[in-house]
């Protein structure tokens, strides 16, 4: 696959949309973002692009409808400010007559952030690069700009229109998250380094599922670790009895109907680790049972489970790790996540750590060393990428370039 760069287009005096992924945790209590590591992550490739005289219109998402943490980005454009030293306009509005006047207007080396992408309803299709290319959202925005950029690694997996329907009628390139992600990941996974162990927590179980099914099948995973709801969700087909409150819970978040294939899963022999015991909460207090007698809302994995979890990190060549082990919004579920991971640091292992929260766990523990961990913004399009699955806005760069070689 050939991904053009950024040096491949050099874009100067030109006016290019960049896709970032600044989707970052949000405190569903006071609504403000928890962590700015994905803001700051995209610096880099908006000051080369000003320092070139190039005018630079942000877009991205935020969270997804209905969920907490779908918010507009009026908070993530003050921090876009801070880290960049200068101005950025956000524009509460995204393909309207207002985003056009201002994209229309701007100066020349100027920053412009537009809002969450994901208040159009377009983009929360998964389509073709192609039917994407026509819809709105890209025949309204494309005629200002002479190029666009995605630098979106941690949403690459989703073939939404702002990430493939751009790169079919501008011409295209990666920006330098999306580079360095790429190849630093490719490097890194080296196959004959083994045992390789993956930790996969988190609440978004219908990726985590599909990704486990993966490694699983292209059998590129030595022990695959589990935590978080996918824990529950495999809990639950092996047959354990996690009260009715856990079964409300996943019947909530819609993942009662992936018990049979996670059971699929299962009995091939697929090399799945489950908690031996998990942290609950009961009429406010924090208990620790076992994963046969549980009485109360799960929130954490167990002492026992982050010491036999921990052995297995021990002998690990590579460690990668995406989602938190419980829900680490609250002090009291964080231990295990961050045990995990000061244990994965001090292993011998190669550490590639993913996903929003857990970057932000990792964010907290000073200072890294860059030989022994790669700390990526993506977290399902890392994983994806790990087991060998194209990515959607890569193979539309990818299409982009090819088109332009005939040109
Ligand atoms: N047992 C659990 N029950 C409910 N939510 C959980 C549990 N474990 C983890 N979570 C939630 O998972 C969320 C993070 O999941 P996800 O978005 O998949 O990870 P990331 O952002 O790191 O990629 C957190 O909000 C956390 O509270
Ligand atoms: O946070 C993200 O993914 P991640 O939780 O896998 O790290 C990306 O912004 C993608 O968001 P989405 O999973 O709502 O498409």
């Amino acid at each position: 696959m050939n991904i053009p760069t950024m040096d491949d287009l050099n874009f100067t005096d030109s006016k290019v949309l960049v896709r970032i992924d600044i989707n970052s945790p949000i405190d569903a209590k006071t609504g403000k973002l928890l962590d700015d590591s994905r803001i700051r992550a995209h610096i880099e490739t908006i000051k080369e692009l000003t320092s070139k005289g190039n005018g630079v219109v942000l877009v991205s998402h935020q969270g997804r409808p209905g969920d907490s943490d779908f918010t507009d980005l009026e908070q993530h454009s003050k921090l876009l400010e801070k880290y960049l030293g200068m101005e950025v306009e956000f524009v509460g509005d995204v393909m309207g007559p207002y985003a056009r006047e201002r994209i229309k207007n701007m100066k020349s080396g100027s920053v412009l952030l537009l809002d969450n992408v994901r208040f159009v309803s377009e983009e929360l299709i998964e389509a073709s690069p192609l039917q994407h290319s026509k819809s709105f959202l890209i025949r309204r925005l494309q005629p200002f700009f002479q190029g666009y950029i995605n630098d979106a690694f941690a949403t690459a997996h989703r073939s939404q229109a702002s990430l493939v329907g751009f790169p079919l009628v501008l011409k295209s390139s990666a920006g330098r998250v999306m580079e360095k992600e790429v190849s630093a990941l490719a490097k890194v996974f080296n196959e004959e380094e083994s045992p390789k162990l993956f930790i996969m927590g988190g609440g978004k179980v219908l990726d985590s599922l599909r990704i486990i099914e993966n490694l699983v099948k292209r059998r590129l995973a030595d022990r695959i670790l589990t935590g978080g709801l996918i824990a529950e969700l495999f809990a639950v087909a092996k047959g354990l009895d996690l009260g009715k409150e856990n079964l409300q819970v996943l019947e909530k978040v819609g993942v009662l109907s992936l018990v049979p294939r996670a059971r699929k899963v299962l009995l091939s022999g697929a090399p799945i680790e489950i908690p031996v015991d998990f942290k609950v909460e009961r009429e406010g207090k924090v208990y620790e049972e076992p994963a046969s007698k549980i009485n109360g809302v799960i929130k954490d994995v167990g002492s026992t489970t982050v010491g036999i979890y921990s052995s297995f990190i021990r002998d690990a060549k590579i460690i990668v790790m995406r989602g938190p082990m419980g829900v680490i919004e609250d002090e009291r579920f964080r231990e295990s996540s961050r045990s995990l991971l000061m244990n994965s640091l001090e292993s011998q292992g190669y550490l590639i750590v993913g996903g929003g929260h857990m970057i932000s766990l990792i964010g907290g523990l000073g200072s890294l060393d860059n030989s022994k961990v790669h700390v990526s913004t993506g977290g399902g399009a890392l994983l994806l990428f790990l087991a060998g699955e194209r990515l959607p806005a890569l193979e539309a760069l990818d299409m982009s370039f090819r088109e332009m070689l005939k040109k």
